[in-house]
């Protein structure tokens, strides 16, 4: 971590440290990401960036379709609603049981500090770290015309460290919305079926009734927009769609990014040019013990494992003590 950039870190009841953290919250909360430049600089992170390239060719690749909600399509649901909409998606991704035993990924991954600082901004007093063995730590590897298209995240808070940008600029883009729901269980259809509608038509085979929702969204934002007339601008819709807006993470290698992936609608845009975009996925949980769904595992990493995350030297006492 870059503690001569962030000297804060070392104390966070520190004024700057608070100062800081409010300024992060805001910008979580208002529009689902806060982002730290030069969280991890110097030797460490080309470590990291080794590390993921020594990897990539081997990495599991998946070409699958999704929905946005990660699940099975719903059975009971009209086959035409944006709940049941398959999009597709093409990634790589290096486990977590193929990072070296010892990497300095790993080691940021359990930091203390990254737990602390990741709590305060999504506003928990503790937060876990997964006990997926596969998919706590992952590296996602973005090969030429690679992309993820439109999902909110199983696990529960998302943070990610960008090791390698892609060759051409404007492409491999990290995208999202503001927060569009409270729990997984709300489905935010009128927001989903808008943003798609606008910001991914392509992905669009069956239109129907993604366009039906999506205009009865429209009626549904003219009617809170003639009741609430002090919407910042993020909270703005797109004139033309009505779809919550889209954000662009400003992303170089070293910026960790803290957002709200469960909450927030967000994509990578397809990459352009021969190297990869290269983004380690930290993944936190508000209960201890979260694992992804075989279902996830084995779309992401090709397998599924039901073994929780190997424990290094020390990290099993300490753990234990953040529990109690
Ligand atoms: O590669 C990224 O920036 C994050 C991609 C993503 O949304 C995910 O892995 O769930
Ligand atoms: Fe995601």
């Amino acid at each position: 971590m870059n503690f001569e950039k962030y000297p804060w870190l070392v104390d966070l009841s520190s004024p700057e440290a608070v100062a800081a953290i409010e300024k992060a919250q805001q910008s979580f909360q208002q529009t689902g990401a806060a982002i730290f430049p030069n969280f991890l600089s110097g030797l460490a992170l080309q470590e990291c960036i080794q590390d993921a390239r020594a990897q990539e060719s081997t990495a599991f690749t998946t070409d699958d379709v999704h929905t946005a909600y990660l699940r099975p399509i719903n059975e009971n649901t009209d086959p035409l609603s944006v709940e049941n909409l398959e999009m597709r998606t093409q990634v790589a991704s290096i486990a977590y049981d193929e990072l070296p035993p010892n990497s300095i990924l790993g080691s940021v991954y359990e930091h203390p500090l990254l737990r602390k600082l990741v709590s305060k901004i999504v506003g928990k007093d503790t937060i876990y770290l997964s006990d997926d063995s596969l998919g706590c730590c992952s590296i996602n590897v973005f090969r030429a015309g690679y992309h993820h298209s439109f999902h909110f995240d199983e696990s529960e808070f998302s943070t990610t460290l960008m090791l390698q940008e892609s060759e051409i600029p404007g492409t491999g883009l990290f995208q999202y919305t503001k927060p569009l729901r409270d729990s997984p269980d709300d489905l935010a259809l009128t927001s989903v079926a808008n943003a798609i509608h606008a910001y991914a038509n392509d992905a669009v085979t069956t239109k129907s009734r993604l366009l039906l929702e999506a205009s009865s969204a429209k009626e549904q934002t003219i009617s809170d927009n003639n009741n609430n007339n002090d919407d910042d601008d993020d909270d703005k819709s797109n004139s033309s769609s009505f779809a919550p807006s889209l954000h662009t993470l400003d992303f170089a290698p070293g910026t960790l990014s803290i957002f709200a992936g469960s909450k927030s609608l967000h994509r990578v845009t397809r990459v352009k040019g021969k190297r990869s975009r290269l983004v380690a996925v930290f993944t936190f949980a508000s209960q201890p013990g979260f694992q992804n769904t075989s279902t996830i595992q084995n779309m992401f990493w090709g397998r599924s494992s039901s073994r929780t995350r190997p424990r290094r030297g020390g990290q099993k006492e300490a753990e234990e003590k953040q529990q109690k």
